[in-house]
């Protein structure tokens, strides 16, 4: 492991043990201190290969994703009901720290879109919304004002949190929806939506992401789009990863790994019309395939077109 990356472990597993240690993991000066660290010390965008870490670093990683996804869930939930005490609850929601994180993003995610859709969706999915949808709120609100959303998440008390903050806004109350299920229990409906959302902190691993890739992939109409969140670089340490190779069912279009503040990468994929062998096809054979990035969005990053060169 080369000293870089090894540095970078290093300082991960001293917040890692003292995020460990925390007796709660609710929104306090201490845990937002300790967060901030992490965050800071994995924008880097220095590649990393997830599957040369020693065990202990393997271990390590899928404990620390899964406190931040819980910190995560937690935070937004603590807005979730600090916003939706005001009368006009959107008119508040840039209380959330992190809003113009969101802002980025959904703009992000929305050039992606665009660039790959000859049309505007009329009805999408965003799996894992949570009590605080702001991925949803910024899509409907700035770049998709005439696009119902479906919003599903496997608790109904982020549901119920996620309505109320929408329930007084005259038009997102018409085009929100919010159903409790977990996404590998919804099936038919699915074909429905030409665009489908998953959120970074659906599968907590590579495992249980695919899985829900692949249950997408089975219920998904030909042709539909998957947007999905990933991670790059030494943001590994905070999302589960996905490579195009797990997209079988799938083409993948496009993949952006943002270089800034917004954490997660981006990748855009197309259910397949029929089995083709499509170029994310083989790659599952080597790890060690270079995506070459074209610089073609004016924010100084990456989007990078697929242009695999198997090693
Ligand atoms: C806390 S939100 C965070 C959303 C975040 N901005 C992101 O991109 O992941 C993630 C939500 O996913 C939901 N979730 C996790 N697994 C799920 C599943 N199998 N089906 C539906 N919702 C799920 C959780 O209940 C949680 O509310």
């Amino acid at each position: 492991m080369e000293y870089e990356q090894e540095s970078l472990v290093v300082k991960v597993s001293e917040i890692y043990e003292k995020i460990s240690k925390l007796e709660s993991l609710n929104p306090s000066n201490q845990v937002n201190f300790l967060f901030t660290q992490l965050v800071l010390s994995c924008i880097p965008t220095c590649p990393i290969d997830v599957t040369k870490f020693s065990n202990r670093v393997k271990e390590m990683r899928s404990k620390l994703i899964t406190l931040c996804g819980k910190a995560e869930g937690l935070l937004e939930s603590h807005y979730s009901s600090l916003i939706g005490s005001y009368e006009n609850p959107l008119k508040h929601i840039s209380l959330f720290p992190y809003y113009s994180n969101y802002l980025k993003l959904s703009q992000l995610e929305f050039t992606m879109l665009s660039q790959n859709c000859s049309q505007l969706p009329n009805k999408v999915a965003f799996v894992g919304s949570g009590p605080l949808p702001l991925t949803s709120i910024v899509l409907a609100s700035y770049h998709m004002k005439t696009t119902t959303f479906h919003n599903y998440d496997i608790d109904s008390m982020a549901n119920s949190q996620a309505c109320d903050l929408v329930s007084s806004d005259s038009d997102l109350s018409k085009r929100m929806f919010f159903h409790t299920s977990d996404i590998m229990n919804v099936s038919d409906v699915l074909k429905e939506y030409q665009v489908v959302f998953l959120a970074a902190l659906v599968g907590m691993n590579k495992e249980e992401k695919t899985r829900v890739i692949d249950h997408l992939a089975k219920n998904m109409a030909p042709g539909a789009i998957l947007l999905l969140r990933s991670a790059h670089g030494a943001r590994v340490f905070l999302y589960p990863v996905i490579d195009p190779c797990d997209l079988q069912e799938f083409e993948v279009l496009s993949v952006f790994h943002p270089t800034d503040d917004v954490i997660n990468s981006i990748i855009v994929a197309r259910k397949k019309s029929m089995p083709l062998i499509s170029l994310n096809q083989g790659l599952c054979s080597s790890k060690c395939y270079e995506i070459h990035g074209l610089n073609t969005l004016n924010h100084g990053n990456l989007i990078e077109e697929l242009t695999i060169d198997e090693k």
